[in-house]
């Protein structure tokens, strides 16, 4: 290990984003808890001390400089009014923050006027209320939010929704636009001046999130038809291309998004490569 100071970087202890969250981390080549009682582990080799802390707390040690960086959601930073800003959108976590009132009642923001609206997140809440001009009675409460309305607690409620199970067990329907599109994220306190090794972190951060959405393609075609091929992969500067022993033929890698790979498949077929190959990329940097 070199000598500058530790990198200090909080994760989420348990919750939806705890364990994608040390998952990205291990991929990325840092060391990880094996026991989940674990409060701190010291990765040594990469001058890193992870703090593994409540998912709501994290915004605000970062945001008071206790640690250099955090892993937490884009809405519990906002709903936290931390001093503390993103660095990173990480790809996973998505949610959408958003209303929901009992199923087909026929809600609107503007409906909310004097009305209570039950949620967990009551920061993030009331700064977009506010923004919209509506005065509501905020019932905050520590989770389960589905149930308020039906408890006659609240009117109506503003939670995470990812797949909209939760709310559809509880009889709810979502309304208005979206409040807030979330995900997990990297942040740092504000305006803080960049701490040794994060340049080192988000190459690795990027390395993982390319390497879960591309694919590398390789395949074989005649001269002829390597100007059209290429132009269906592209890669990301451009494609490898090589002569093979067959004479008049090529041989081409690149790299392709991961989610349109049976599509491209079907192109270079149609276009006719042959011997094509998908496989999956383990780590890169680019
Ligand atoms: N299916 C999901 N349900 C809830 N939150 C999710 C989901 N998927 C991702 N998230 C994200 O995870 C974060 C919420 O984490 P968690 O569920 O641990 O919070 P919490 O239950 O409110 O926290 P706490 O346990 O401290 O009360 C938010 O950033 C949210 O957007
Ligand atoms: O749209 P879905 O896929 O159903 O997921 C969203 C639900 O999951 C979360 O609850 P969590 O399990 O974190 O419990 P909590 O309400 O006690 O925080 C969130 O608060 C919603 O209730
Ligand atoms: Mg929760």
């Amino acid at each position: 290990m070199n000598d500058r100071p530790l990198l200090r970087i909080a994760l989420p202890n348990k919750g939806s984003l705890a364990e994608a969250t040390q998952a990205m981390l291990r991929e990325a080549g840092y060391a990880q808890r094996s026991d989940s009682k674990d409060l701190v582990l010291l990765d040594e080799a990469n001058g890193v001390e992870f703090y593994y802390l409540r998912p709501r707390d994290i915004a605000v040690y970062v945001g008071e400089r206790t640690l250099d960086l955090g892993f937490t959601g884009r809405d519990m930073l906002l709903d936290s009014g931390a001093d503390a800003e993103e660095v990173l959108a990480l790809g996973f976590g998505g949610t959408r923050f958003r209303f929901a009132a009992p199923a087909a009642s026929g809600w609107t923001v503007a409906n909310l006027a004097g009305q209570r609206i039950a949620t967990s997140y009551s920061g993030l809440l009331g700064a977009y209320l506010e923004r919209q001009g509506v005065s509501a009675r905020l019932i905050k409460l520590d989770g389960a939010v589905e149930s308020a309305v039906r408890l006659g607690v609240a009117d109506a409620i503003a939670d995470v929704v990812e797949t909209g199970s939760t709310l559809k067990r509880a009889g709810l329907e979502v309304f208005g636009e979206p409040i807030l599109a979330s995900e997990a994220i990297l942040i740092q306190p504000r305006g803080a001046q960049e701490p040794a090794g994060l340049g080192l972190l988000l190459r690795r951060l990027a390395g993982v999130m390319t390497a879960r959405n591309y694919k590398m393609v390789d395949y074989n075609i005649a001269a002829d038809k390597l100007e059209v091929a290429a132009s269906v992969t592209p890669g990301i500067d451009s494609p490898t291309v090589s002569p093979l022993a067959r004479e008049g033929w090529f041989a081409v890698r690149a790299m392709i998004p991961a989610k349109q790979a049976p599509l491209i498949m079907d192109e270079l077929w149609e276009v006719g490569a042959e011997g094509i190959l998908v496989t999956d990329i383990a780590a890169c940097r680019l």
